[in-house]
């Protein structure tokens, strides 16, 4: 009878790969003791000044980065080589690791140099010098397997590189956290990750297409490729959700990368983490962009011109101040400074000049020739009086006060009143969207309005440039007396005594000579110790080298040029789908979304294959993308399913318990669930199934690394799970402003497994369940 066992026959070249891997190693081994001695010589160096301090820190920071870069790389060291014709072979692997003979080829190729890419996009048919493509898979330092493709017979083949290699990784159970595709990357991803980096790249892609893998490795790329601005300026990744954000956080560091600020748009402003919660229809109104506008309007409307004549008592004196008066000296403000904040003081001058002339009239009243006896002194002494005066501050503060940003969105969000005058045209129910109580916290469509109203209110730092000015001071005074000192105490040792005080002058340095007292206060200034990333976070008008925008589709307009604005040379990588748009003020056209930011300055690449979601799963959702009526195409799956998606039809009553009896039926398998349910079900069903099964998460703290989670399509967006249960699709048809998108994206989020459950008839538009 002939046996089923399937005998594996080791490659006959997996002893020859495991002695390079082992060198390599040894290598890595030998890198990594160098840059830990270099670390540990760093510390321990006795740093006598500032300055050596500095140097001693960035040496520790290089040295740092360095050890974690070689840490990062031993998981999977070596993926493969690429024989050329007429050369020997190249090994590509997740760092570069010289050869001892210096002219011939390195060790191990970095993946993102130059020489590695004939790795990831050779093909038969355009083979780039390659005779074949080997990936090598190891375990642990251990050569488990080797995949071989040859390159040489000119023929097409399934257009995926490295198909064997793949396909394993594809089924491998997820674990909660993404990791990175060093290994795998194909030929349309690796011409996104090495695209240029001038302008805005927008990458399109349907869901699985790899769109955030290939995000992360394109910002590796670029760190190793533009090493030295991109250290300096900083890269920034914005992500949607803080879920988001926690599931993509492994894939940098694991490329080595770690100097790369990650931020949803809830965490861009500095020393705010906004995650109120609001309905999708104020976010929406919040993020058009007319709400500069409104935000213009709102600050005008704080310069406040009184109706009637106001008083203010100085020193017994009634002191009038007309609407024209107010008038005038606001006129005056806003010609010498746009800024709100940065106009005041001009306002305020003007106030107190006007003052103190009405109060110089009142005093030299009933004198002869009346005020105009009064000297340049005397008109002095007044001026202080009127302007220390705290009726007369109060007066100033009523009608221009210093905002705060915080200040001017909390005034107008709570009053109706305030909103209807920066609103001109708008209806009353779009104006009640923007209402907010005061006191709410702040959500992720209020960071960019707080940011542009920063933009429009101006910083007066005349407080804290008198602060810095003083501490100048003293440190040029501590370092006069620190060289006077020096000076005083020289010990001149000079057998010569026919040098003449003169010439002790003259031969005889001193501390003083060498350095100034005002270099020597520079370098007493407090050393940044802050890593590129820690300090872009803590300022806003950080502007960065690189932005990578995941999930794209879903930023507002306002949202945009919030980014645009931290990255004025538009370097910047955006990807997304727009047939996944949840948001009402995400994009469904990529032009429209970016013409009032970059122009026409963008260019768009597309991701067609997918990689995540099975072939009968995905057709279910292509039924849905096309009954949604954009005319968008679902991408092409590379897998089937183990298992065929299914449906089932329950009842109201039923519903939850046929979820947990679904999901804790799933419990046993290797890998993450989630069920996705509208947002009105996600707590009943997260309370239903943690009385059943362990570590249950939901919300925006959901984690599938401990258990199965409950989530609503947006929070799902982006993420990935072995199997998932996606209840009362047609109440998610419903309740979404975009539903079909928002199905869409449900059904898109398995990597092996599908069900769906209905409390009620399925919706027509998964027929193909029923
Ligand atoms: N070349 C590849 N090799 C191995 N795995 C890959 C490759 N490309 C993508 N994947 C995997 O496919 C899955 C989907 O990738 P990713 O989440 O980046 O897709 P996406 O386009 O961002 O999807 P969505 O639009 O749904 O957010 C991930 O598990 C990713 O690791």
């Amino acid at each position: 009878m002939p046996t089923t066992q399937h005998e594996v026959v080791p490659h006959p070249d997996l002893e020859t790969e495991q002695q390079y891997v082992k060198d390599l190693y040894g290598r890595l081994d030998a890198a990594r003791d160098l840059a830990e001695h270099r670390l540990r010589q760093a510390i321990a160096w006795p740093a006598v000044d500032p300055q050596a301090l500095q140097e001693r820190d960035a040496t520790v920071r290089f040295q740092t980065e360095r050890v974690t870069a070689l840490d990062a790389a031993e998981a999977g060291l070596c993926v493969g080589r690429i024989d050329r014709t007429g050369g020997g072979p190249l090994y590509i692997g997740r760092i570069g690791l010289a050869a001892d003979d210096a002219g011939g080829d390195p060790a191990l190729v970095d993946w993102r140099a130059p020489a590695a890419r004939p790795f990831y996009t050779a093909t038969p048919v355009h083979p780039l010098g390659v005779e074949r493509r080997r990936h090598i898979r190891t375990r642990g330092r251990a050569v488990v397997r080797l995949d071989d493709e040859l390159l040489t017979g000119g023929l097409a083949t399934s257009g995926l590189t490295g198909e064997a290699s793949l396909m394993a990784a594809l089924d491998t159970a997820r674990t909660g956290r993404m990791t990175d595709i060093v290994r795998t990357i194909q030929a349309e991803q690796d011409a996104v990750i090495r695209a240029d980096d001038r302008g805005v790249l927008v990458v399109q892609g349907g869901p699985g297409t790899g769109k955030t893998a290939v995000a992360l490795h394109r910002a590796a790329y670029l760190l190793y490729t533009h090493r030295e601005r991109l250290a300096r300026r900083g890269l920034l990744v914005v992500g949607p959700t803080p879920t988001f954000l926690r599931y993509i956080a492994d894939v940098l560091p694991s490329l080595g990368e770690t100097g790369v600020l990650l931020a949803g748009l809830g965490q861009l402003r500095p020393g705010l983490d906004a995650r109120g919660t609001e309905p999708p229809a104020s976010a929406a109104v919040k993020g058009r962009l007319e709400m500069v506008e409104v935000l213009e309007r709102a600050v005008a409307d704080r310069q406040v011109v009184p109706g009637d004549p106001v008083e203010v008592t100085v020193d017994g004196f009634a002191l009038r101040l007309r609407p024209v008066d107010v008038r005038r000296a606001q006129a005056a403000a806003r010609r010498a400074e746009r800024l709100h904040n940065l106009a005041r003081p001009v306002f305020a001058r003007r106030v107190v000049d006007l003052l103190t002339r009405r109060y110089a009239e009142r005093i030299g009243a009933g004198i002869d020739g009346g005020a105009d006896l009064l000297d340049r002194e005397d008109t002095a002494a007044l001026r202080r009086e009127v302007a220390e005066e705290p009726a007369v501050r109060l007066l100033v503060d009523d009608l221009w006060p210093v905002l705060t940003p915080e200040r001017l969105l909390t005034d107008l969000f709570a009053d109706p009143a305030r909103v209807a005058a920066a609103t001109p045209g708008w209806d009353d129910a779009t104006r009640a969207l923007l209402h907010r109580r005061k006191g709410s916290p702040w959500t992720p469509a209020d960071v960019p309005l707080l940011e542009e109203a920063e933009e429009l209110l101006g910083f007066d730092d005349g407080a804290q440039r008198a602060r810095e000015e003083r501490d100048r001071r003293r440190r040029l005074a501590e370092a006069q007396e620190t060289l006077d000192v020096l000076h005083g105490s020289r010990s001149v040792d000079l057998d010569d005594d026919a040098l003449t005080a003169r010439h002790l002058d003259e031969e005889v340095l001193s501390a003083g000579d060498l350095i100034s007292a005002e270099e020597l206060a520079d370098r007493q200034r407090s050393v940044d110790t802050r890593s590129t990333a820690e300090r872009a976070a803590a300022d806003r008008t950080w502007t960065f080298g690189h932005v990578v925008v995941d999930e794209a589709q879903e930023l507002s307009p306002m949202a945009w040029r919030l980014l645009v604005r931290r990255c004025p040379t538009r370097s910047m990588t955006a990807v997304g789908d727009l047939a996944q748009t949840g948001s009402p003020a995400g994009a469904s056209d990529w032009a429209e979304t970016l013409r009032p930011h970059v122009g026409d300055a963008w260019r768009l690449a597309e991701l067609t294959v997918n990689y995540r979601t099975p072939a009968e799963v995905m057709a279910v959702a292509a039924d849905v993308l096309a009954a949604g009526g954009t005319g968008a195409t679902a991408p092409r799956s590379v897998r089937p399913a183990p298992a065929a998606p299914w449906a089932e039809v329950t009842g109201e009553e039923q519903l939850a318990a046929r979820a947990v009896e679904v999901v804790a039926g799933w419990a046993a398998e290797e890998g993450t669930t989630a069920v996705v349910a509208p947002a009105g079900r996600v707590a009943g069903l997260a309370a239903a199934l943690a009385a059943r099964v362990d570590g249950v998460s939901s919300g925006p703290d959901a984690d599938s690394s401990r258990g199965p989670v409950v989530l609503t399509p947006g929070e799902a967006k982006g993420l990935e799970f072995d199997r998932v249960l996606v209840v009362d699709p047609r109440r998610v048809l419903d309740e979404g402003v975009r539903g079909h998108n928002d199905l869409y994206v449900a059904l898109t989020r398995p990597t092996q497994r599908l069900g769906v459950l209905s409390p009620g008839e399925l919706p027509a538009e998964l027929a193909r369940l029923s």
